[in-house]
């Protein structure tokens, strides 16, 4: 099953719209965790069987895995979600660009050492660079669009023929990329007004992953007000270090869970 079909199964089957970001930092875990050499997968683990039942993703950030040495850790954590909890997506946060021919290799990280079942892609390279990712049909393209950071719009929103350029990548997305169906945008949480513009530019069918509601501060009701679809979907609203560590103690699993839940609910009663 493609990633686009597994999401919009997964939206209403959860009925959620929730995504628990995997961002591990051992020096954030419990203290049971110190002595363990596998730490990174089993907290991982734990966390992705506590929340499982109040999300639509699990969104892993390969920079967290990738700095301590840890890819096993990340490639038997996807495998882990995959085997346990089937029907659930994982996008790897891995952000890429780069020439095609080094795409080509990129894309076989994400989808064939990794197995995820999307990736989120930087899109500033243009569109050769991206159709590496693009070529897998059934798999799913997460392109920056206007990210939460407070930088965000440094760049982003330089104006481009009367418009800021985010805006320009919302509709080449929209209109020229996303020829298989299996485009999604990156807009954060963070700035509400322009979730709003980038649903008018794209309509309906194309999904959003919006960090930034959390650590970051993004109003979660601002969110779904502004940038849900006619269905009440097309969100993936990803939250990583609010789940993660919502407790330092032995009930971390159980505080994850609570924090999931909770999102999910808050999101849900500004579904419409
Ligand atoms: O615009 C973006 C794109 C990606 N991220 C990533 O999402 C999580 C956010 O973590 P929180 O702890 O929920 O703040 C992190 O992995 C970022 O790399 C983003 O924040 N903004």
């Amino acid at each position: 099953m493609s990633f686009m079909h597994t999401l919009r199964t997964r939206w209403q089957q959860a009925d959620s719209l929730v995504c628990v970001g995997l961002d591990p930092e051992p020096s954030k875990f419990p203290a049971r965790f110190a002595a363990d050499d596998d730490a990174v997968f089993h907290f991982c683990r734990d966390i992705v069987d506590a929340t499982a039942e109040y999300v639509c993703c699990f969104k892993p950030q390969i920079a967290h895995f990738a700095a301590l040495g840890a890819e096993s850790a990340l490639t038997r954590l996807i495998a882990h979600v995959h085997a346990r909890h089937p029907g659930i997506p994982v996008i790897l946060d891995s952000k890429r660009g780069d020439i095609g021919s080094t795409a080509r290799h990129y894309a076989d990280e994400a989808f064939v050492r990794h197995a995820a079942d999307a990736v989120t892609v930087n899109p500033y390279l243009g569109r050769d660079s991206v159709q590496p990712f693009l070529d897998h049909a059934d798999k799913g393209v997460v392109v920056l669009c206007r990210t939460s950071n407070p930088g965000a719009g440094d760049l982003q929103d330089l104006m481009v023929d009367g418009r800021p350029l985010y805006q320009h990548v919302a509709e080449t997305v929209a209109r020229d990329w996303n020829g298989h169906g299996n485009c999604a945008l990156v807009v954060g949480a963070t700035w509400p007004g322009q979730l709003r513009d980038v649903r008018a530019i794209v309509g309906d069918a194309v999904p959003f992953l919006v960090p930034g509601v959390g650590a970051q501060g993004g109003d979660a009701a601002a969110v779904v007000k502004n940038a849900r679809n006619a269905e009440g979907t097309g969100l993936i609203v990803s939250s990583s270090r609010a789940v993660l560590y919502a407790s330092k103690g032995d009930d971390y699993a159980e505080a994850a869970a609570r924090a999931a839940r909770d999102l999910r609910d808050t999101l849900n009663a500004h579904r419409g």
